[in-house]
């Protein structure tokens, strides 16, 4: 069945199965952390051209698509990473989410974007759906320009099957100076997620889950277990698994009974696996690919609660 044929949420729900995995792989490209094998391509052809990079990074992202496909059930790419090469970077961005999508994979872009509501129809075409040169599975999204603002990316939900993910917690430090304040009763998080699940609840797939997601980062596992409360029947994708020391029992409270209902990203512990002394040990330089394939296996064994 194609990923068309079923809503964003229930592809999601299959995908998991399908693969046992909750794994995210995030792809996240850094100049500096590409596997010597492949920059060494891009210094003998004496390059370090945008448009060198962006091969590199396309390169890159494609052979790891290539060790996860199958193994995990969604890829989630970082724009940033894309964006500060230019053009070229923004044309990889666009061949990685194809490739990744061809191979069976759910995208998440993750781009975190918003504006006013005719803007933010503008940014909907351009990262969900296929018919776009970046379009993905689904997309994260920011909340602070309120609900009129987040409409136009629902509707797009309802129109072609795809996601987002709102961020409502998100994993780095400094986030609690919104997110943590308090507006009457609750937290500006408490309600945004009150505004998630609104939004959610009228739209659900067979699996019980419906398009509008959340962001909930894996370093503050008490909130985590507080949401997944107050937005029953939305996905939450936890990012901060690995580099930023969240951990398997961090995330644990956002799995429903079924282990189903999050996903957990991990973008720098998996994609560069080559670099981190456990592994650095065990695959050469030319084996960063089994280093990944590794690195994956691990995370997937670790969630499987
Ligand atoms: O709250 C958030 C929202 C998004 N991210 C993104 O996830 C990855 C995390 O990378 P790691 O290497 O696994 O730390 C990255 O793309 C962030 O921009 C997040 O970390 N926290």
């Amino acid at each position: 069945m194609s990923l068309a044929d079923s809503t964003f949420a229930d592809s999601l729900a299959q995908a998991v199965q399908a693969t046992r995995s909750v794994t995210c792989v995030g792809l996240d490209p850094r100049k500096a952390s590409l596997p010597p094998a492949i920059t060494k391509d891009l210094v003998t052809s004496g390059a370090g051209s945008a448009d060198a990079w962006a091969a590199a990074y396309t390169q890159f992202c494609t052979e790891i698509i290539d060790v996860v496909a199958g193994k995990v059930a969604c890829v989630k790419p970082q724009v940033a990473f894309f964006e500060q090469l230019g053009p070229a970077g923004c044309i990889a961005l666009g061949e990685v989410i194809r490739y990744a999508r061809s191979k069976e994979l759910l995208v998440i872009v993750d781009a975190k974007r918003n504006d006013i509501g005719s803007t933010a129809e503008a940014y909907a075409d351009a990262y969900m759906g296929a018919a776009s040169p970046w379009g993905g599975d689904s997309l994260t999204v920011s909340p602070y320009l309120g609900e009129d603002s987040l409409e136009p990316f629902v509707k797009v939900c309802d129109e072609r099957n795809a996601g987002i993910f709102v961020l409502v917690k998100t994993s780095n430090p400094g986030g609690g100076f919104l997110q943590d304040r308090k507006t009457g009763d609750e937290t500006v998080y408490q309600s945004v997620a009150s505004l998630v699940r609104r939004l959610n609840e009228t739209r659900l797939g067979k699996c019980g889950y419906g398009p509008v997601g959340a962001v909930v980062g894996a370093t503050y596992p008490d909130q985590l277990a507080e949401l997944r409360a107050a937005m029953p029947t939305s996905w939450i994708l936890i990012p901060g698994f690995g580099a930023q020391g969240g951990g398997a029992d961090d995330v644990k409270a956002g799995f429903d009974d079924s282990g189903l209902g999050a996903v957990v990203n991990n973008s720098r512990n998996i994609i560069f696996a080559h670099q981190r002394p456990e592994f650095k040990d065990r695959f050469q330089d030319g084996q960063w690919q089994d280093a990944v394939c590794a690195a994956v296996d691990e995370m997937n064994q670790q969630l499987r609660f």
